[in-house]
């Protein structure tokens, strides 16, 4: 596998894109206290001293910040609707401005409201967990009781049929909440590969680990 990326990189610029639950940092029950290793942390400094480097993930963006504490680091939180980074000429530039991109911003409001709304209706189920993650939401069951499953996913099935415009999807224990946009995270790593300078590029490998 490794040859493989050496000789497919051969005259091209690697971009690396991380994920980060499951990739940087162990899966544990409490999502808050997925922290990653210093080595883990050195490991990514390393690449991104080589490679612009993203973390792509559906936290929130300031959350994985807090956990992977590197600067310099592009990061696409909310499942890519919240893209933030130092801008390609920074290094050049006195007047850059890092760039930031949320293409969901509009829906701020409502996936606060649900947010609430999703708090109320699951605290009568033992050990779920609503994570507001910006621009869209988890609602974890790791720590449920496997015959609660159905009722958790029925709470939150009827607490969205007030809410057409967002969806849901599952992920390793966790219900996603997230708004009905033409955006996910793909569509996050082509917006950092144009604005890195790579759009429709053939000189460019981008790497997706996760
Ligand atoms: O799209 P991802 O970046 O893979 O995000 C998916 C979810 O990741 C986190 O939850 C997962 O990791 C937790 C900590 O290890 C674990 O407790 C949980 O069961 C996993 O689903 C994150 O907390 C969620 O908000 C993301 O939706």
């Amino acid at each position: 596998m490794f040859h493989q990326i050496v000789n497919a990189s051969k005259g091209k610029q690697i971009v690396m894109f991380l994920d980060y639950d499951g990739t940087l940092s162990p899966i544990v029950e409490d999502p808050d206290r997925a922290f990653m290793t210093n080595e883990m942390r050195e490991a990514v400094r390393d690449v991104a001293r080589y490679f612009p480097t993203a973390i792509v993930t559906g936290r929130c963006r300031d959350k994985v910040y807090s956990f992977v504490k590197l600067a310099g680091l592009y990061y696409a939180g909310s499942h890519g609707m919240d893209i933030k980074g130092p801008s390609k000429t920074r290094k050049y530039k006195k007047d850059h401005q890092a760039l930031l991109f949320q293409p969901a911003s509009k829906f701020l409001p409502m996936i606060d409201e649900v947010y609430k709304v999703l708090i109320e209706k699951t605290k009568s189920i033992p050990g779920a967990k609503v994570e507001n993650n910006k621009f869209c939401i988890s609602v974890h069951f790791r720590c449920v009781d496997e015959k609660m499953w159905a009722a958790l996913a029925e709470q939150v099935g009827s607490a969205l049929n007030d809410y057409p415009k967002l969806r849901l999807t599952q992920g390793r224990k966790v219900l996603e909440i997230r708004p009905i946009i033409k955006w996910d995270k793909g569509k996050a790593l082509e917006f950092l590969l144009e604005s890195l300078g790579y759009a429709n590029s053939n000189n460019v490998l981008p790497v997706y680990i996760g």
